[in-house]
């Protein structure tokens, strides 16, 4: 009967038209990681950027950076360990040659007329991140090299009414540019990504990778083909320059839409780069790939290929800490909770902290502490981890008196905020000063407890009533007179049993 049905009447107009598959975006991701070092990648300047004029103009530049001649560049050792380390730590190839060449272009904050880059050799191939989806499906993405090169100046046009100013603090500064394979499906995969790959250089140490400081840049490119096309990838478009994960996901979004009204017209993509604009959500052309200068790329001359052997890598390895994967496993076998684990590994510096900070204490204690107390009081006072007058063996003392109940939790939350104003005392010198340290005086508290049970029979005959919680009002009344300095566990036991007992 159903067959017949079928036949009969369905049939032709189910199958006649095939709708065409869905399009598919697809994305691939170039991004310049700064690198975390004293100096730039080829001379002594300090590599301090920062928020839009904290240093002054022109004031970490050296001869080399302003181009003068007779000035040769020298490479950087700590920026070429960071390339190693940030190759190993995804799995990639450490070449063993690498060098370096000129890319030719003209502008005012380009004072060689050209970028030391490496377009031939990169010090790092292949390697790959892995992260999981909110499907839990774990996904990989491919990355296809890592070249160590330099930044540039930094143009405003907007200062002055006739000319443009050029800060060269920034000229010369070292980037790792990560470049990723047309792995990412959607704007949420390509977010992932970036939060992924942050996590990685902060927890190596190679990069703070801050984009709202400028020092993790990212080009996106995007394209879109039909789903059961699995042979080509459509015409991409680069959007440069994105610097939050909210505008790349946006900035795909539109780009994605943008190309497949065009396909769905009957138009082509053009391949061109774009620029994102937020205020207005859209995307607009900068260039078109044909239009794209000849960047003139020649060999370096002045810079001897960087050769590395065997021995070479391995030191560096030996100074890779664990990785952010590696380090959830172990934290949670710890003990840690999850939103302790994710503050740890999402803090630049907070793992190393951490990890001087715990030994000989309760690691889920010295968790809570750093990521609930020790980072507040840092934030609110706008410093870093890695700055924090109160270093790890300090927070260790301090809570060291806590555990050995000398003092109270409570009072170790006043204590804190004395070491952070800079008071070098001892932790216990700051307590027996103030005459903070825990009274274990089991009588005194005995006696204030049948004190309390004579003078509030309504909470007593609650309690004995069968409401337990009014446990809490005795303990937090004995608590509180303490200001304290009693032990709330040892307040709790005398409480509980005197009450119970009738
Ligand atoms: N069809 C595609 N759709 C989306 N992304 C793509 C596609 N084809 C390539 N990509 C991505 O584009 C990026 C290409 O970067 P690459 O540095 O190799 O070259 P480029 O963009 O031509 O040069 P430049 O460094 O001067 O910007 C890679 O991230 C790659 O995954
Ligand atoms: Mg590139
Ligand atoms: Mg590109």
């Amino acid at each position: 009967m159903m067959i017949n049905v079928l036949k009969g009447v369905n049939r032709p107009s189910l199958f006649s038209t095939v709708a065409p598959a869905r399009w598919e975006t697809v994305i691939g991701l170039e991004i310049h990681a700064q690198i975390s070092s004293q100096s730039k990648l080829f001379s002594n300047a300090p590599n301090q950027t920062g928020i839009e004029g904290y240093f002054l103009p022109n004031s970490k530049v050296d001869l080399m950076d302003v181009a003068l001649p007779g000035t040769l560049p020298v490479v950087n050792r700590h920026c070429v360990d960071c390339a190693i380390k940030t190759g190993l730590a995804i799995n990639g190839q450490i070449n063993r040659n690498s060098s370096f060449d000129r890319k030719h272009y003209f502008y005012c904050d380009l004072p060689h007329g050209y970028q030391i880059t490496q377009q031939r050799s990169p010090i790092v191939k292949g390697g790959h991140i892995k992260f999981i989806l909110p499907n839990h499906v774990e996904k990989k993405v491919e990355i296809s090299h890592i070249q160590l090169e330099q930044d540039s100046g930094k143009s405003i046009h907007d200062q002055h009414p006739q000319l443009s100013l050029v800060d060269l603090n920034r000229a010369g500064v070292p980037l790792m540019e990560i470049v990723t394979g047309p792995d990412m499906r959607s704007s949420e995969e390509a977010g992932l990504f970036v939060t992924k790959l942050q996590e990685l250089l902060r927890a190596i140490g190679t990069s703070s990778a801050n984009m709202d400081l400028g020092e993790f840049r990212c080009d996106v490119n995007v394209s879109v083909h039909r789903e059961d096309n699995h042979d080509s990838l459509g015409v991409r478009t680069e959007l440069k320059n994105l610097n939050s994960i909210k505008f790349i996901t946006k900035a795909i979004e539109y780009e994605a839409q943008r190309h497949i009204q065009l396909l769905e017209k009957g138009e082509q993509v053009k391949r061109e780069t774009r620029f994102y604009d937020p205020s207005n959500n859209t995307t607009f052309s900068l260039r078109r790939k044909e239009d794209e200068v000849d960047y003139r790329f020649m060999p370096e001359p002045d810079i001897p290929p960087i050769s590395l052997d065997e021995e070479y890598i391995e030191n560096v390895k030996s100074t890779m800490p664990k990785l952010p994967d590696e380090l959830r496993e172990e934290y949670s076998k710890k003990g840690l909770g999850k939103d302790e684990i994710e503050v740890l590994l999402g803090t630049y510096g907070a793992v190393q902290y951490f990890e001087q900070a715990y030994p000989g204490r309760d690691p889920k204690r010295m968790a809570l502490w750093i990521t609930n107390d020790l980072l507040g009081h840092l934030k609110s006072s706008r410093t870093s981890i890695i700055d924090s007058v109160v270093q790890p063996h300090h927070l260790n003392q301090l809570l060291e008196l806590v555990e050995t109940n000398y003092i109270t939790n409570a009072v170790a939350k006043e204590v804190l905020p004395i070491m952070l104003s800079g008071d070098h005392r001892h932790p216990k010198q700051i307590v027996d000063d103030n005459g903070w340290k825990q009274e274990s005086n089991e009588e005194a508290i005995r006696v204030r407890a049948l004190e309390l049970i004579q003078t509030c029979p309504k909470e007593v005959q609650k309690y004995r009533g069968g409401n337990k919680r009014t446990l809490g009002f005795f303990v937090g009344t004995i608590l509180k007179e303490q200001k304290g300095k009693a032990n709330p566990q040892q307040v709790n036991d005398i409480m509980q049993a005197l009450l119970d007992a009738e």
